[in-house]
């Protein structure tokens, strides 16, 4: 007997948007600029239940339900609201030297104090967010172009009235800040997606039919609301394949000043071909809407997945799992010159697999980046090009790219590279023949990066973000810390009872752990080299990745082959009743994406 899964909106990122946080697991957390503009004109809503599981055949998909958490009504504006504001629209584009000198305040005001004064670091952040609060007043921006950002779930522009979830959103300043950005290839060229199954199926609809269009999939449910877009559960008709279609309404995206948002995000996702990041597998445009097709993760979020835990916190051996694919992934893009900068639970996903999927690129910055491989594995005095094992191309950093086959997944987590003393001399259970020399080390640290933007999610934005100090690729390491904080201990470390609270709490109080639960000393150890306040003295601000990787909460963690370990938890399937053949996809003339809804069990809407 079929049964239908629980009928909820996607995984929420309602930590973007603003307002008093009471209990943890109540709330998304927030970002103070969508908050701002958002509450402004308009109060928050609250999640509505999606529409209804359509019925798709009798297929296995699996759909994750996800934890709901309370909004609060109304948003304020708030000083750190406008400092948020002042240090998007305030800045100037060019490389800081002194990142006080482009808020326009004095240095001094700019600064936080060192830790344990905090009335007089309260006093002096005060101070800042006055001065900025005047200058957003005064309208004194000097970025004339720049446009503060309403991240808040804009769900109207896109899909039907009342049923958008609203998300946490993430801030952002909409400048196009990026001082050393590359351009990046916008060819599709997945190699390691060769054999996939869902690229074989949209191939044969090209051979056959020419070009892929919207009218070649039928919309299933709606996974989620972003910034920019609606995310929808899609089938490419008559080929049990399902992807995850981002629909973003181009106009509305043009009169947000969001367009150059969305293109980032596009031209990031094209450039992607790694296990833990998204595979883009189609961008197609129609009159008013762009439409990403990327591939479909059933699990949820790891936001949602924590909600379900035993005390709301992943154990140990889980989140050293989930943080370790994180960690590959943002290795990978920071070799390509990405700095994520919005990593949270909610950007993670959870494939069928039960492997993760780091999501949502719109906040990304591009940056320059010399990739260097510093040690091989090469025997001393062979020349790098001929050991044919490891390959430094950007395309194919992972280690994983010359392992293809994979025996024995559960050696994943066995000691290997970093054995304690009582194990050196033991050889490792099941250890892979193929990777018995260490595996090379590459720095991809794009450390030149620097950006001005206030982006990010309150409770995760990093010291520099906040003080306006201009930030590079270090804010990912900081937030890195507070995810690896949030999985473990079931909340971030420096959350206020409000967004200007926590502000206050990233920049100037000291790190504290719980005493429950229970968290080794290695676990403790790596979040206090990454919850660094300085980025300069942060772990791996210098080498990036390579540097986290070698920290002893990772002992066992067998880099290459971590993609066959088993993960923490499957996502179980679930079956979804047949429907009957649809007559047509897409010819609803129902005006807009707006008008989408829920139609003889599938989302018709008119893409033309
Ligand atoms: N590949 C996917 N598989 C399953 N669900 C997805 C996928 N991509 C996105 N979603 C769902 O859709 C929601 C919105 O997607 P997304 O984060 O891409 O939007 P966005 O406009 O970029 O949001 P943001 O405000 O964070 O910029 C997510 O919260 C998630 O629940």
């Amino acid at each position: 007997m079929a049964s239908k899964p629980s009928a909820k909106t996607s995984p929420e990122k309602q930590r973007r948007l603003t307002g008093s946080h009471t209990q943890e697991g109540h709330f998304r957390r927030p970002s103070p600029l969508q908050i701002t503009k958002a509450s402004k004109s308009e109060p928050v809503t609250p999640r509505k239940p999606s529409q209804a599981v359509p019925q798709v055949g009798s297929k296995q998909v699996a759909v994750a339900t996800t934890v709901e958490r309370k909004l609060p009504d109304s948003h304020k504006l708030d000083k750190a609201d406008i400092l948020a504001d002042k240090v998007a629209s305030g800045l100037s584009l060019s490389e800081p030297k002194d990142g006080s000198a482009h808020l326009g305040l004095d240095g001094n005001d700019n600064r936080v104090p060192p830790e344990g004064s905090n009335d007089q670091q309260k006093k002096k952040l005060e101070h800042a967010v006055g001065s900025t609060s005047t200058k957003v007043r005064d309208g004194t921006s000097q970025l004339p172009n720049s446009v503060g950002s309403t991240k808040a779930c804009e769900q109207a522009d896109f899909v039907e009235s009342g049923k958008s979830s609203l998300q946490r959103g993430s801030t952002s300043s909409d400048v196009s800040d990026e001082s050393t950005c590359s351009s990046l290839s916008s060819s599709i060229n997945k190699p390691h997606k060769a054999n996939d199954v869902r690229w074989e199926a949209i191939q044969a609809v090209r051979a056959k039919d020419g070009v892929l269009g919207v009218s070649h999939f039928r919309l299933l449910k709606r996974l989620g609301c972003g910034d920019i877009g609606s995310v929808y559960l899609s089938e490419l008709s008559g080929t049990n394949c399902y992807f995850a279609m981002k629909v973003m309404d181009k106009a509305s995206l043009a009169s947000r000043k969001k367009l150059l948002r969305a293109q980032t995000e596009r031209e990031i996702l094209q450039c992607l071909d790694h296990p833990f990041l998204p595979t883009l597998y189609s961008h197609f445009e129609t009159d008013k809407f762009s439409c990403l097709v990327m591939e479909f993760c059933p699990g949820g979020d790891l936001h949602t997945l924590r909600q379900r835990q035993p005390g709301k916190h992943f154990s140990e051996r889980a989140v050293k799992f989930y943080v370790a694919e994180v960690l590959l992934a943002l290795e990978y893009l920071h070799m390509l010159g990405i700095i994520y900068r919005d990593l949270k639970p909610e950007n993670v996903l959870v494939r069928e697999d039960g492997h993760i999927m780091l999501s949502d690129f719109d906040l990304s910055l591009r940056c320059a980046v010399s990739p260097t491989l510093v040690k091989s594995s090469a025997p001393e005095g062979e020349p790098l090009r001929k050991n044919p094992a490891y390959c430094v191309q950007p395309a194919c950093i992972e280690p994983s790219c010359i392992q293809p086959s994979c025996v024995a997944p559960t050696t994943c987590f066995s000691p290997r590279l970093f054995l304690s003393k009582s194990r050196k001399d033991r050889k490792p259970k099941n250890e892979v023949g193929n990777q018995v020399t260490p595996l090379p080390e590459l720095i991809a640290e794009p450390t030149d990066a620097r950006s001005m933007s206030f982006v990010g999610t309150h409770e995760y934005l990093a010291p520099e973000i906040i003080k306006g100090e201009g930030h590079g690729s270090a804010v990912d390491w900081w937030t890195f810390g507070i995810f690896l904080y949030e999985l473990l201990f079931g909340k971030t470390p420096f959350k206020g009872s409000g967004n200007r609270a926590t502000l206050f709490n990233v920049v100037g109080q000291p790190l504290r752990f719980p005493e429950s639960p229970v968290v080794s000393f290695s676990a403790r150890d790596l979040i206090r080299g990454l919850l660094v306040k300085d980025p300069q003295h942060r772990l791996a601000y210098k080498r990036g990745a390579t540097e986290i990787k070698q920290h002893p909460f990772f002992e066992g963690v067998n880099w290459a082959l971590i993609r066959c370990a088993s993960p923490p938890e499957i996502p179980k399937p679930v079956e979804i009743e047949p429907v009957p053949a649809p007559t047509s996809s897409t010819s609803v003339k129902v005006g807009t994406v707006a008008d989408t809804r829920d139609q003889n069990n599938y989302l018709e809407f008119d893409f033309f």
